[in-house]
């Protein structure tokens, strides 16, 4: 091979991941030319409702695979939290690289953190998962929903809509505004999303000759962690509709997969957690799932579907 397009959304962050994995490309392969194709997807011009009114984390990533498909690209560079739960057939992610920051961040221009928060003040979010674990925590905080990039979330944090936002700690740093963080969100107060702070490369399921060029960028440890995070999910319907979360660690080879589903009010909170020799990562996530919908996950799945 001597050319690879990369297709990218146009967002500074996806541009971002997407020069990140041309240059470890390029250091890896010093006579391959590497290409980024911009494209703008449906999810990027709807700002207006919350991700999961418009049709999920699919928006994101369709225009990529028509652009695979067309062979005008080789492979798209995803944030793994926004990668459907099920790829379309034909479709194939053979690498997960080393994850960034999994935790999510607490910004604010007035405040230290969440507690510091006075009653009634407004916390941005658009994400169901982040909603549900503060008002739980914390229902004396009112949240308001946040949509857009990471610079326009910042820009209306600064314009005085909201006292306090919530965005991924990877997304900030990965920007260079690591220092915007006043502090950040632990797993047990804030589970991350399925993925978070990972980077995915996704290509047609047929493409074995990318699959050999791509295997150095894969880490195992972040791999086999998001595999068990994204079994959870799927296990449990895997959309960004119902509030859920699901975060993988690793140690002695053991995975331990800790995850919620929740009303969006907090009113309610099941979680689960379990260990399992990394090999078994698939199965961890279904087993975790499986205790959620033994306490009663799927009734909150379908109110939660109901409701919105
Ligand atoms: N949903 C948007 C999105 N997708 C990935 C990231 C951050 C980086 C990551 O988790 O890999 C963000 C921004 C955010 O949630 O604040």
């Amino acid at each position: 091979m001597k050319k690879i397009v990369i297709a990218s959304r146009e967002s500074r962050l996806a541009m971002w991941q997407a020069e990140h994995i041309k240059s470890r490309l390029e250091s890896l392969y010093p006579e391959l030319e590497v290409e980024i194709l911009g494209m703008t997807t449906r999810g990027d011009q709807i700002l207006d409702k919350t991700l999961s009114k418009i049709g999920g984390k699919g928006l994101f990533v369709k225009e990529l695979e028509v652009a695979m498909l067309e062979g005008r690209a080789d492979l798209a560079v995803h944030s793994m939290k926004d990668v459907p739960m099920a790829l379309p057939e034909g479709f194939a992610l053979p690498v997960i690289c080393e994850r960034e920051d999994p935790r999510d961040a607490f910004v604010s221009n007035a405040y230290a953190n969440l507690s510091e928060l006075p009653h009634g003040a407004v916390v941005g979010t658009a994400s169901l998962r982040r909603e549900s674990q503060i008002r739980a925590q914390f229902p004396h905080l009112v949240i308001k929903p946040l949509r857009g990039n990471v610079q326009t979330r910042l820009a209306k944090l600064d314009g005085g809509e909201f006292d306090a936002i919530i965005l991924a700690a990877a997304g900030l740093k990965r920007l260079g505004l690591g220092e915007r963080i006043r502090c950040e969100l632990s797993p047990s107060e804030s589970l991350p999303s399925p993925g978070q702070g990972a980077l995915g490369i996704e290509i047609r399921a047929e493409r074995e000759d990318l699959k050999v060029l791509l295997a150095p960028l894969n880490d195992a440890d972040t791999h086999d962690c998001v595999l068990a995070e994204r079994a959870l999910s799927r296990q449990l319907g895997g959309s960004c509709q119902i509030p859920l979360g699901g975060f993988a660690t690793l140690s002695d080879e053991v995975i331990t997969l800790g995850g919620f589903v929740a009303y969006p009010d907090g009113s309610l909170m099941l979680t689960a957690s379990a260990s399992a020799p990394r090999h078994y990562a698939d199965a961890l996530g279904r087993a975790v799932a499986k205790k959620l919908l033994q306490d009663g996950a799927a009734d909150v799945i379908s109110a939660v579907l109901a409701d919105s």
